[in-house]
């Protein structure tokens, strides 16, 4: 059989648009609505019961007792209110009656964002804010600031206060969803759910204006587990679940094209980009220990999907990452299985700085069209001493990180390496694999 439909079939699958989100509607018991806030004098809330009600004297109370949120702006954190207008209330100042472990919210949003039927990890949830959006109060487009390695999103949950407007909007790749949950919940007539959304952290997404009402929301950052918690059902949930690409289907696409005799009969490397963009570090020493060992485990979504249906197949799939200077007009891309520190001393070409450090030139690349007439797209390199790859998924250095670096030539000057990371395997020469895909 060609190979061509299989690596088409491939390609969609991994490149498939699923939303890089989940959100749902959740009944909670009445406890849930319950908050206390302030230390010395506690107030409390019954936030159900401002649901229903038309005195928004409670609210507004809350609302007063608020600071005004601040936000990341590179490495300070800013109040700018004519980017974000919110109130916002730290967790050691408030108490809230939700239990997202009791009520099956985590297990919600594990299912729908890490929704792998392999999947083993686990997802904990931190509370990291309440914020209150009053009228005219918005935030907007913004990526959260990851907190960690394993941080890997976040969750919002938005209570049933009568508002309008405040829609949540999300954006990914060229992709855009709204989750307005005003709507979701004034649609129910009841006032004991709760609306959800949880999104990966490198989800751009902004609150639009809020029109009318107070709109109150927890917050929460999401992070890794290394064991599956055990699940918890939850009563009266509906899960909006994107279709993630899941191990077994990148599985079988990937399986189906290895098994094709024509399809690299020699073998060879196979490269893919990886969807999702992953926090490393913009300046790094070899002391902090090589954020690329450990991102094979908090690879996320799509792209834990791939890795392990390498891994499932025998294969041993690498985590690289691909270097472009353009300041220096390099043409091929340098790939690195290990993170550099790049010394101070006299660099004068990049490209040959990162060679001697054990970076691999792709000398040939072939990138996968998606063309029948002409599947593969070749960029040749009159340097034969590299590696070929065969780019199923293009990986794209210049949408990836940046990292400053300092260049000494004749005066110092600042200059910029493009980094993205991409997942390579090895394939192996068709007599071989064919023998091992038999057994
Ligand atoms: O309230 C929301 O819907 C999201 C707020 C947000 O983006 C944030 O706090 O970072
Ligand atoms: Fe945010």
């Amino acid at each position: 059989m060609d190979e061509f439909p299989l690596l088409q079939r491939l390609e969609a699958t991994l490149t498939m648009s699923g939303p890089p989100y989940c959100s749902g509607i959740l009944e909670v018991p009445p406890e849930a609505f319950n908050l206390y806030y302030g230390r010395k004098n506690a107030q409390f809330i019954d936030l159900q019961e401002t649901a229903t009600s038309n005195d928004p004297s409670d609210l507004e109370a809350l609302a007063n007792a608020c600071e005004r949120a601040k936000f990341g702006r590179g490495d300070e954190t800013v109040l700018d209110e004519t980017y974000r207008k919110a109130g916002k209330m730290d967790v050691d100042d408030f108490m809230t009656g939700l239990d997202i472990e009791a009520t099956g919210l985590r297990e919600a949003v594990q299912l729908g964002l890490l929704s792998d039927k392999e999947e083993t990890r686990g997802m904990r949830a931190e509370l990291y804010k309440l914020n209150v959006y009053g009228e005219g109060a918005f935030f907007k487009p913004h990526k959260d600031t990851p907190r960690g390695q394993s941080m890997f999103g976040s969750l919002v949950v938005v209570f049933p206060t009568p508002h309008s407007g405040g829609a949540l909007v999300l954006r990914h790749n060229d992709d855009q969803f709204t989750f307005d949950a005003a709507a979701l919940l004034s649609g129910r007539g009841s006032s004991g759910s709760i609306a959800y959304v949880a999104f990966f952290s490198d989800v751009e997404h902004e609150v639009a204006p809020v029109l009318s009402g107070h709109r109150l929301t927890l917050t929460y950052n999401l992070y890794y587990e290394t064991r599956r918690n055990t699940p918890a059902p939850g009563r009266g949930l509906e899960v909006f679940q994107p279709p993630h690409a899941s191990a077994p289907t990148v599985k079988a696409a990937l399986a189906a094209v290895l098994n094709v005799s024509t399809f690299l009969p020699r073998g060879g490397t196979l490269g893919f980009g990886l969807r999702h963009a992953y926090p490393i570090p913009k300046v790094w020493t070899t002391d902090m220990g090589s954020p690329l060992e450990s991102l094979g485990a908090w690879l996320k979504g799509s792209d834990a999907a791939l890795f392990s249906a390498c891994a499932v197949l025998g294969m041993t799939p690498r985590l690289w990452l691909v270097c472009k200077d353009y300041e220096d007009g390099c043409e091929s891309d340098i790939m690195l299985d290990q993170m550099l520190e790049l010394g101070p001393e006299g660099i004068e070409s990049l490209e040959l700085a990162l060679l001697a450090c054990g970076g691999v030139r792709v000398c040939d690349s072939y990138t996968f069209t998606g063309d029948a007439r002409m599947p593969w797209k070749r960029v040749e390199s009159d340097d034969w001493n590299g590696v070929t790859v065969h780019w199923v998924t293009k990986a794209s250095a210049r949408d990836g990180p940046r990292s400053a670096y300092v260049a000494y030539g004749n005066e110092a000057s600042l200059d910029w390496l493009y980094t993205s990371v991409c997942l390579l395997v090895d394939v192996e020469p068709y007599v071989y694999r064919s023998r091992k895909m038999d057994a």
